[in-house]
């Protein structure tokens, strides 16, 4: 027996080793092939135009695969007969993805973002802190509509803008509002384009549908179409249809919010509407940003006044806002002034602006509408009883934005909270669900490549980036990152000093700007009295007592003027050098 067992040990190490080596051969094996496979679809990738990620474009894939079905159709949620609707019936929110474009995929971006609606996932690839693991944080909100990049201008327009049409044309004293809203780059030109072509289509049939019908709707033989449009950049408005002429808002004492000088055209047919959105679109502020060779440093305001045609009163009003492109701090961080203080403008105003339409359907009876002049001009929008708004977020689909598209998503989202509901649920996810630390309507799931078995050759082909998972300690570590990992944006922070700093420095502008140009007017009023002074002392039976004491007059007047102007000239200046230094810090 004892010798038996002293024959035997040496016989089973053996075989031990044995069998071990044949699995680490076999390991190996199954490596080489993982290899091989993982290089042909790599190929397959750039092949469809995807040359991103093989692994993150894998995992994307897999839990597309698992999520497929999902989508559900589209039905109308907003109330189109003018009638009050329900709390929330108010406002639509959706979305819309934008499909990858050449430039990204030259960047080696791949697509990172799944709709199935009426849900939105950012899938934002993710490196544990050792470099070589890699897995996905999906991040889904629900939306009234979310519409894929497959889905036509013509289908969103029909879920959210075409209502609207339908509830301008069909009452009195109703207001609505289409908004666009998204990252630099991602789309909002392009929607809105599209869908004023077929407000013009739809305005104008239906108003010929209607002629003679009722008092109480806008019918064409009553009603003239006029159309006005103007930006605001950088705390300034601007009239687009009018050599950009400087406009003024004012508020006046029963509340009413008019700008001083914006002119009107009226429009007979949908051609001549679309002449006047390209006139307007033509005389847009734009300049290149990192993400869009033209991008739109604006808000475009196309307003669609239904007016009486005898009594000229207002009878409806339908807003078309083209929204700035919201960019990061860091990404404005190597600008000159003009570009920084945009930025801010540009963030300032869309927090403003959220929070005025969080108010229409909200509790709160204070909407802050003053906080900018984007909301100031809307205030209509947000105030009257008969106010409808559409959002329309649209979505860059690319990795390297998935920061900015969950902070698009998240701005969305706060307009009009919904939870992730029915077509989302926990069971449907083959992967460990990490709850967000506030919003239920956020789904965080991490998920990782499980390639435990291939430990052995981790160490062997570091620089192959293969993936595996290994211990039980992983969802720690990734809650330990993932708290480092919140992306900075517009949503979270509310206006910075800079921003404060940024909107002081443009009233203070407008103040220093409207004193100098009156300078200028009345300077050039004492040139001309001056002139006829001088005539007047220079002939004869001249009245030389008049001439000095006019001419001290006038000097006096002068002087007063160049000390004011100097007066507002000083506090913009040190608000300058405030904004200098604050741009350094932020
Ligand atoms: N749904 C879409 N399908 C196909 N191409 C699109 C779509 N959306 C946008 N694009 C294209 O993407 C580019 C950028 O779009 P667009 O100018 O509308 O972005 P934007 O959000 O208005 O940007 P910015 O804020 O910088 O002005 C354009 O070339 C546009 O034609």
């Amino acid at each position: 027996m004892g010798r038996k067992s002293m024959m035997g040990a040496p016989d089973q190490t053996r075989l031990r080793i044995e069998a071990m080596e044949e699995q680490r051969s076999l390991r190996r094996t199954q490596m080489k092939q993982a290899r091989v496979d993982r290089a042909a679809e790599e190929q397959r990738n750039i092949s469809a135009g995807n040359p991103g990620d093989v692994d993150f474009i894998g995992l994307v894939r897999r839990w597309r695969e698992d999520h497929a079905g999902m989508a559900r159709p589209h039905r109308h949620t907003v109330d189109t007969n003018g009638g009050s609707g329900g709390k929330n019936d108010n406002i639509c929110v959706c979305i819309r993805k934008r499909p990858l474009n050449d430039k990204e995929r030259k960047k080696k971006e791949h697509d990172a973002v799944t709709v199935l609606h009426p849900t939105a996932t950012v899938h934002s690839a993710k490196l544990r802190v050792d470099g070589i693991h890699k897995y996905l944080d999906h991040n889904s909100f629900r939306f009234d509509h979310s519409f894929d990049e497959d889905s036509s201008t013509e289908q969103v327009y029909q879920y959210t803008a075409q209502p609207l049409v339908s509830y301008v044309c069909g009452g009195r004293g109703v207001r609505a509002t289409v908004f666009a809203y998204g990252q630099t780059g991602s789309g909002k030109t392009h929607t809105m384009s599209g869908i004023q072509k077929m407000v013009a289509d739809d305005i104008f049939s239906f108003l010929s549908d209607n002629v003679l019908e009722d008092d109480s709707c806008c019918s064409c033989d009553n009603t003239t179409i006029s159309i006005a449009i103007f930006e605001i950049y950088g705390g300034r408005i601007q009239d687009l249809l009018n050599k950009r002429n400087r406009l003024k808002v004012l508020e006046d004492g029963r509340g009413e919010v008019v700008i001083s000088g914006l002119e009107e055209f009226e429009a007979s047919t949908p051609e001549d509407f679309l002449a006047l959105i390209e006139a307007g679109q033509n005389n847009r502020t734009t300049h290149a940003t990192e993400a869009n060779d033209e991008s739109s440093r604006s808000h475009s305001i196309c307003q669609v006044l239904f007016r009486d045609s005898t009594s000229r009163r207002l009878k409806a009003k339908l807003s078309l806002v083209d929204l700035a492109g919201s960019e990061r701090g860091s990404d404005t961080k190597s600008h000159n002034r003009q570009r920084r203080t945009e930025s801010s403008d540009i963030n300032t105003s869309l927090l403003a602006l959220k929070e005025c339409i969080r108010a229409i359907d909200g509790d709160s009876r204070h909407v802050p509408y003053r906080q900018s002049k984007l909301t100031l001009i809307l205030k209509d929008s947000f105030t009257s009883n008969y106010a409808r708004t559409a959002m329309i977020a649209t979505l860059a689909p690319g990795s390297l934005s998935t920061d900015h598209t969950v902070n698009t998503l998240r701005y969305a989202d706060r307009i009009k909270e919904k939870k992730i509901g029915d077509s989302f649920t926990p069971s449907q996810r083959r992967s460990p669900v990490r709850q967000a630390k506030s919003p239920v309507r956020k789904e965080i799931v991490e998920e990782k490549v499980d390639m435990k078995e291939h430990r052995d050759e981790i160490d062997e082909n570091i620089s192959d980036n293969i993936l595996y998972e290994d211990d039980n300690n992983v969802e720690e570590e990734i809650q330990e990152l993932t708290k480092f990992e919140e992306p900075d944006n517009v949503e979270s922070q509310g206006p910075s000093e800079f921003d404060q700093v940024v909107q002081q420095l443009f009233d203070e502008e407008e103040q220093l700007l409207s004193l100098h140009m009156q300078s200028i007017q009345q300077n050039a009023e004492y040139i001309t009295e001056e002139n006829k002074l001088l005539e007047s002392v220079q002939g004869e039976n001249v009245d030389v007592d008049a001439y000095a004491l006019r001419l001290a007059e006038i000097l006096q007047h002068k002087t007063e003027m160049i000390q004011a102007v100097r007066g507002r000239l000083e506090p913009f200046r040190e608000l300058l050098r405030k904004e200098e230094e604050l741009s350094k810090k932020y």
